[in-house]
């Protein structure tokens, strides 16, 4: 078999586009053990999601966590899947088919947006696959994470890095690597929060949730912790919150480490135990809701500051398909696309590629 892949046809003339690559994590096909299984392995063989030494590793993940894990994974994802998918897939689909006609407002050279995932499907391979064979020959990578971390932002570009090195004819690549402190989409959140609060009044406390890593990474130098910090005081700012008004923690801990701390479950315990009339929680890191927000923060931080004696719970959806944070996609694109797209109308280069579509249908029509 070729070691390098087999480079989609092309013809003289065929017009060269720009990708936008919008690069997640990645879900599960279905909410079964058995997709679990084949997701959970993917995910946990990666060295940027766990760096413990690959012999001892093997063993634990095939011995013990595939074979527990995928069932009681199954289940929660069962409790948020919907009847199109599963919600971060749902999410990231529709981000990709707004984001595409929101730009065609801003770009008049020919652009393609496509999605691509590090575990799971549609792969990076997929992606960049339907990018090449539509003449992409410069591709922006758009990570879904504001904030970079070597678990989330790196492990993605490290799944393109991995189909380039088989690929014959590689593009000009250009990455985008954080918009934590973005005004665009610090504004969105923001817009986001006020709105939920122009309905349902303001809550005793907002929490900001994040994604926790393990704690080595930000002491061998993984930014991320700061950035989520960062994240959470210009939101604040933008809400006007004074510092008794929020609080920053971490979820979703994995495996039996220090994460970062304030761990959000205990975070949610105490809040509960001090009696806490009312808390609303938003997941600013995720830019679209998932299993980590819809069955850990919406349900399971519920029933944690309830059971503990808290009173009003409110979830803030992620930004999803909102308006402001697509618009805010399209500042963050734009910005990193300079050089590469034009606003203008190329009426030479359009009636150029008329000809040329013409002149093929003739030559087919005639070979027919
Ligand atoms: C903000 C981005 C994310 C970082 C950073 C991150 C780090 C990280 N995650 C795990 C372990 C798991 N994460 C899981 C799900 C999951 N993680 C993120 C985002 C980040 N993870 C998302 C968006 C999701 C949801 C995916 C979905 O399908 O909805 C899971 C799988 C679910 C489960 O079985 O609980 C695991 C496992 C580690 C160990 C880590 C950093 C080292
Ligand atoms: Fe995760
Ligand atoms: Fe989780």
């Amino acid at each position: 078999m070729a070691y390098y892949k087999v480079e989609p046809p092309y013809q003289h003339g065929d017009q060269a586009k720009v990708g936008i690559l919008l690069a997640n994590l990645g879900t599960p096909d279905a909410p079964d053990a058995k997709a679990l299984k084949r997701y959970l392995g993917q995910f946990l063989m990666d060295r940027r999601i766990v760096e413990i030494p690959r012999f001892i590793w093997c063993w634990i993940l095939h011995c013990i966590i595939l074979v527990i894990r995928p069932k009681k994974s199954a289940e929660k994802y069962a409790m948020v899947w919907t009847s199109e998918g599963s919600p971060l897939m749902v999410n990231a689909q529709k981000q990709k088919t707004l984001l595409s006609s929101f730009l065609s407002k801003r770009i008049a050279s020919p652009y393609v947006v496509e999605l691509g995932m590090s575990y799971g499907n549609p792969s990076m391979a997929s992606a960049i696959e339907r990018l090449k064979a539509q003449h992409c020959n410069k591709i922006l990578v758009f990570p879904l994470y504001p904030q970079y971390a070597s678990s989330s932002t790196a492990a993605s570009l490290d799944a393109i890095w991995k189909v380039l090195l088989k690929t014959r004819n590689v593009p000009a690549i250009r990455t985008i690597r954080n918009y934590h402190d973005h005004p665009a989409y610090i504004q969105a959140l923001a817009s986001s929060v006020q709105e939920h609060w122009a309905t349902n009044g303001k809550p005793s406390k907002l929490v900001m949730s994040f994604h926790g890593v393990p704690k080595f990474h930000l002491l061998k130098g993984d930014p991320y912790h700061c950035e989520c910090m960062k994240t959470g005081r210009l939101l604040a700012e933008a809400l006007n919150l004074s510092k008794q008004e929020y609080q920053i923690a971490f979820q979703s801990r994995f495996g039996k480490q220090e994460w970062l701390k304030p761990y959000l479950a205990s975070t949610l315990e105490d809040l509960g135990k001090a009696k806490t009339e009312r808390i609303d929680v938003i997941c600013p890191g995720f830019s679209s809701d998932c299993l980590e927000t819809l069955e850990e923060i919406a349900m399971e931080g519920k029933h944690i500051f309830q059971s503990h004696g808290g009173g009003e719970y409110h979830y803030i959806p992620c930004l999803n398909g909102r308006e402001a944070w697509i618009n805010a996609m399209c500042d963050i694109a734009m910005e990193n696309l300079q050089g590469w797209v034009s606003s203008e109308w190329n009426a030479q280069e359009a009636e150029k590629q008329a000809k040329l579509t013409a002149q093929r249908a003739q030559a087919l029509s005639e070979k027919a």
